[in-house]
């Protein structure tokens, strides 16, 4: 007799997968970010990457990091994955919704996430712990009740050719 698959995806697999993917649509050449926000019964409801807002070519606005001209660096051009996947949702209200990242949300998307309602945070990397962005934006949640944990990594590879 046929039986179910057992390898199947898990929903944490598949949501950060899926937020992985989107990610690697960012033209950012240090940090690509993906973001998948999903309902309370595990229906995607929207997804987002790091990049200039439209019409703010990509061949045009800078990419870099540092410079003597703040104009001439990404940091106040660039929006975020979360921001862009919360301003992508055309469906309603996000109360309730679990969002997944690929890095842990700076503070101005945890103040989004916190006002639109987002109740979890899953994030696969923390590297920019120590910054007072990433300690603020955790203040922010732990004081809102929004939850957060990291991605627990399982072994899996995933392989799509293209
Ligand atoms: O929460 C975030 N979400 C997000 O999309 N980003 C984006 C903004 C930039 O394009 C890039 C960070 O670039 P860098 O690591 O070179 O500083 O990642 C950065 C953060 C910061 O945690
Ligand atoms: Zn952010």
């Amino acid at each position: 007799m046929s039986e179910k698959r057992k390898d199947y995806l898990s929903w944490d697999e598949y949501f950060m997968g899926v937020a992985m993917l989107s990610g690697m649509r960012s033209k950012d050449p240090s940090t690509q970010v993906g973001c998948c926000i999903v309902s309370q019964e595990n229906k995607i409801l929207s997804m987002g990457y790091n990049g200039f807002p439209t019409g703010c070519s990509d061949d045009e606005f800078p990419w870099a990091r540092e410079g003597d001209d703040p104009l001439e660096t990404k940091y106040v051009y660039s929006t975020h994955s979360e921001l862009n996947a919360i301003l992508n949702y055309s469906g309603g209200s996000l109360v309730g919704a679990r969002l997944y990242v690929s890095l842990f949300p700076c503070n101005e998307c945890a103040k989004a996430i916190i006002q639109c309602g987002i109740r979890e945070v899953i994030y696969a990397n923390d590297k920019y712990s120590d910054t007072p962005s990433v300690i603020a934006s955790k203040r922010m949640m732990d004081a809102a009740g929004v939850k957060y944990h990291q991605y627990r990594k399982t072994e899996r590879e995933v392989t799509i050719c293209l």
